[in-house]
């Protein structure tokens, strides 16, 4: 089924009809004013390309690799909870186009479908984020089984001690169904016969999560481990002081609101991993562009999120395929325009600095 939207942008405009609106103010929302939301996107536009010329562009190769695996193009799937809110093969329909597409999907900690379910759809194409959860035990099982079913990593998310205040949310709150089984979220809290909004999820979190936790984990496991939600250069050092790898994120602008964007905080983030650990970064990409600045800013590879969410809403599977086509395409020909041939001749030479 070919689909009509020339970019995600449209694809955005087309799944804010149909989603309904708990589901549109959990998707799109963030943190307070949205200040980050907005920072997230328009940071991208700020920065200026600086092309060469009369390279010979006729072949370009996207082709790169995340922790050893072969991905076709340099984007994948950051981990977004409950993609049941917006079609019944949730996750499963992700996941597939994902590894369909040469790409990768994280899975949500906070997922529809399980984590074996993932593995069989996407076998050897897919990371599991962790939510670490007040109950270590229930992280320690839920380490346990993603490595058994073969996840390629462990993304940590370390930005979340609380979920942050937002208000779309708050006027127009998710109601999970009663009944439904979330099969990687732990023991529901005494006395609750169902999920009912995210407050539940927050219950789960542990504030109290610190760097000594950090060096647990990278006992619990052989799988590498990815920090996901760094935005300076101290805590990507410690990351690699834990042996551990770095995704530099603000959450989409859903936790702190005035965070420092993802893209503005990688130079400082390349420059102190210098080529010791992979980076990854997520928040706000929408265009070929803003995948090809991440990349010549240092970061090995970039993730989508609400993106591949509206892909999913608007087609299953193949929503999500035209989401990553889209930033394929939009990549190929932004590399070959800017005289560049392969991803590793990018670099910060690429970005004007006036
Ligand atoms: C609906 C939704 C659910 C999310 N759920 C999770 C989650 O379960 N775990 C996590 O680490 N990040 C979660 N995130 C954050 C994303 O992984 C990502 O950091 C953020 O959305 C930035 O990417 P984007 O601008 O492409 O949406 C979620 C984001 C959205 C929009
Ligand atoms: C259920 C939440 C903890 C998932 C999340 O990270 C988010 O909504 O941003």
């Amino acid at each position: 089924m070919a689909l009509p939207y020339l970019n995600l942008r449209e694809m955005e405009e087309a799944a804010a009809a149909v989603l309904s609106p708990a589901a549109l103010a959990y998707y799109v929302g963030g943190a307070n004013d949205e200040v980050t939301v907005r920072a997230n996107r328009d940071g991208y536009a700020a920065l200026k390309l600086r092309p060469r010329m009369l390279v010979d562009v006729s072949q370009v190769d996207v082709s790169t690799t995340v922790l050893g695996m072969p991905l076709a193009f340099p984007v994948g799937i950051a981990p977004c909870a409950l993609h049941g809110l917006v079609h019944p093969d949730a996750e499963v329909a992700t996941a597939r186009a994902a590894a369909g597409m040469g790409s990768l999907m994280t899975l949500s900690t906070m997922s529809h479908r399980s984590l074996e379910d993932v593995a069989h759809a996407a076998p050897g194409q897919w990371w599991f984020q962790l939510y670490v959860y007040r109950d270590r035990e229930v992280s320690r099982a839920l380490i346990q089984r993603a490595e058994a079913a073969g996840a390629g990593a462990l993304v940590v998310t370390v930005d979340t001690p609380y979920l942050g205040r937002r208000e779309a949310i708050i006027r127009t709150p998710v109601h999970i169904a009663p009944g439904t089984v979330l099969p990687n979220v732990g023991p529901r809290r005494a006395g609750s016969e169902h999920l009912d909004d995210l407050s539940y999820f927050d219950s789960l979190l542990d504030p109290g999560l610190s760097w000594s936790d950090v060096a647990w984990l990278r006992a619990q496991t052989e799988l590498p481990i990815v920090l996901k939600g760094l935005l300076t250069a101290e805590d990507a050092d410690l990351a690699m002081q834990h042996g551990c790898h770095v995704w530099v994120s603000n959450h989409g602008g859903r936790q702190l609101d005035t965070a420092v964007t993802a893209l503005d905080a990688l130079p400082e983030i390349a420059d102190a991993v210098a080529g010791r650990a992979e980076i990854y970064l997520d928040g706000g990409v929408m265009r070929g562009t803003d995948v090809l600045k991440a990349l010549a800013l240092g970061a090995n590879a970039v993730f989508v999120a609400r993106p591949a969410l509206y892909g999913l809403a608007l087609a299953g599977e193949t929503g999500v395929r035209h989401t990553l086509a889209l930033l394929r395409e939009e990549l190929c020909l932004a590399l070959a325009l800017c005289g560049r041939v392969r991803i590793s001749d990018l670099g910060p030479d690429l970005i004007f600095r006036r």
